[in-house]
């Protein structure tokens, strides 16, 4: 049985623990202090506010923490505000979260909640077929380096993004009831004991 935590101070908590209990040997737990990352296999960032979440890791001591985690190779996977949250470089914003992937992210960078839009695109290293991908007041990756590798582009923006055991998507699969980013950041966690049908 796989561990996977999600990270459970604010934001779309609850989406991705269902997706992760409706993949066959894999149990899904919240995260809400440093205890609860003992153990767990691979961390999920999720979306939702990631000034708000920067805030909470740090009222509760965890920033540090899951630097030294994530760097010690424990696989991340940030959706959103997630991805915020990785990024070494917001613009237009003097200091970062937890500044451990090498890209650049452009906050809110399709307009206001009411610019949110699902689309649809093939991201062949996750699915042979087409991927619905929901984007809420998202952010894309306006510059990546050299040792992160570009997963998806939507109209020509970054949107997802792979950088050794980080994963990070602009977009929100656990809002879709497509689990294939699921399975796929699962099998990232190193561990292949399980093959999904
Ligand atoms: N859906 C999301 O996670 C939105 C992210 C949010 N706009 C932020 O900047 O933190």
């Amino acid at each position: 049985m796989l561990t996977i935590g999600v990270l459970a101070l604010q934001g779309a908590v609850q989406e991705h623990l269902d997706c992760l209990h409706s993949l066959p040997g894999v149990t899904g737990i919240a995260v809400k202090k440093a205890a609860d990352l003992n153990g767990i296999d691979g961390l999920i960032l999720p979306g939702g506010e990631s000034t708000a979440i920067g805030k909470l890791l740090q009222e509760f001591q965890l920033t540090p923490l899951l630097i030294a985690k994530i760097r010690a190779g424990l696989p991340v996977w940030g959706t959103c505000a997630g991805m915020i949250l990785l990024a070494k470089t917001i613009v237009d914003q003097p200091s970062c979260h937890l500044g451990l992937m090498d890209i650049t992210v452009q906050r809110n960078a399709y307009g206001s909640q009411l610019n949110s839009f699902t689309t649809n695109a093939l991201i062949p290293a996750v699915s042979s077929a087409p991927l619905p991908l929901v984007f809420i007041r998202a952010p894309y990756v306006a510059k990546a380096g050299p040792n992160v590798k570009v997963l998806a582009t939507v109209a020509d923006k970054i949107v997802a993004v792979e950088q050794g055991n980080m994963l990070a998507t602009a977009f929100h699969p656990e809002l879709t009831g497509n689990l294939e980013f699921h399975k796929y950041f699962v099998a990232k966690t190193g561990k292949q004991k399980i093959t999904f049908s």
